[in-house]
């Protein structure tokens, strides 16, 4: 049985990793589900229904503490761990100005660091044992910059670079690293990222950026996880199609609706088509969106038709 250890799982696309795993039919995972903060299991063993405690257990990993990383993985039978799932994430929105330091530091220190740090303590043993896999949520946000999501997205580019170097590394001791870049996914993630900000005050921003991020960016955010949201088994589906591959691939975007919107961005070394894009699609396009996903189809094929940019 390969050891999974899953990071994140109390639920969105964690949990589901996490289950979908523990139900294989060959029963090829052990899997450990970990999560911050134990109380919040409820639903994880419920989903996992009479797997608990054969094909899936839970076991507490706070991935912004070294000495919560280092109990957890020292647990484990020979520390021995065959593929690491890092999934814990969280996401932050609105205007820049209004977001305070620390709260952007969380998210580094949760999205950035908090792989980093299990990275750095179980790929020596995989490097050793000239075998492991590593797979990591990343986010379409990873690859194209979105605005109002500027902290969130900076981290994820940070995490591409950071494990874009560490895969060519890796390569030479027989150990992979992938990274999954989902879009929308329909998870407490939208809830957190969406309802949240609907009430909130930004006392401290000027009355424009206010307006854009209410009338422009908000109902948008609400559009495109409409149009093209997932759900957290698509993304568990792909994650194990990437552990089951011979040759995982490094990206792996999970909807190809994204597809033309990042060739944009490699279309154009200068980078103005994709901002400007961007910037079209936010203030002046944004209504025709929810006439629905043929609209969003023919918008972005269409851009690539204007700058014969080829889907492929
Ligand atoms: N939903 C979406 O639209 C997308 C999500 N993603 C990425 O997917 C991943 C999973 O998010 P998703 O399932 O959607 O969202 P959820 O909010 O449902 O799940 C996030 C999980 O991360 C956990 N977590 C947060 N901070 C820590 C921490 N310090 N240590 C351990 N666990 C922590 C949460 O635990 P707790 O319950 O304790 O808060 C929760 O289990 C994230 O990395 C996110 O960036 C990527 C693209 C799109
Ligand atoms: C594409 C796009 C928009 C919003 C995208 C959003 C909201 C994506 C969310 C992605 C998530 C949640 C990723 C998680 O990691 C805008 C700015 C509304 C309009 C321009 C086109």
């Amino acid at each position: 049985m390969k050891v999974v250890l899953i990071t994140g799982c109390s639920s969105g696309i964690g949990l589901r990793i996490a289950v979908m795993l523990a139900e294989d039919e060959k029963q090829r995972y052990h899997v450990i589900a970990t999560m911050r903060d134990l109380k919040r299991k409820d639903n994880l063993v419920k989903a996992a229904g009479d797997l608990y405690g054969k094909t899936l257990f839970v076991a507490e990993l706070d991935v912004c503490s070294d000495e919560s990383v280092k109990q957890c993985i020292n647990s484990i039978k020979d520390r021995h761990i065959d593929i690491l799932s890092n999934n814990a994430g969280i996401g932050l929105v609105g205007p820049v100005e209004s977001i305070p330091m620390d709260e952007m530091n969380n998210v580094f220190e949760t999205n950035f660091y908090g792989s980093v740090r299990l990275i750095k303590e179980v790929m020596p043993d995989m490097k050793n044992r000239r075998a492991g896999r590593i797979i990591v949520i990343s986010s379409v946000m990873g690859l194209q910059g979105v605005a109002f999501n500027e902290v969130y997205a900076a981290s994820k580019f940070a995490l591409e670079g950071f494990c874009e170097g560490l895969a060519a590394q890796l390569l030479s001791f027989n150990v992979t690293l992938s990274m999954l870049e989902p879009g929308p996914v329909h998870t407490e993630f939208e809830l957190k990222m969406i309802q949240g900000m609907k009430e909130k005050e930004w006392p401290s921003v000027d009355p424009d950026t206010v307006n854009y991020f209410r009338n422009f960016y908000l109902p948008g955010a609400v559009d495109i996880f409409e149009i093209l949201g997932q759900t957290p088994d698509h993304i568990a589906k792909r994650t194990m199609s990437v552990i089951e591959a011979s040759n995982p691939h490094f990206h792996n975007l999970t909807n190809p609706l994204y597809s033309p919107i990042l060739a944009l961005k490699y279309a154009d070394e200068t980078g103005c088509l994709s901002v400007q894009a961007f910037y079209c699609m936010l203030f002046t396009l944004r209504p025709l969106m929810n006439v629905g996903m043929p609209v969003l189809k023919y918008l972005t094929f269409g851009f690539m038709r204007k700058w014969r940019i080829s889907p492929n």
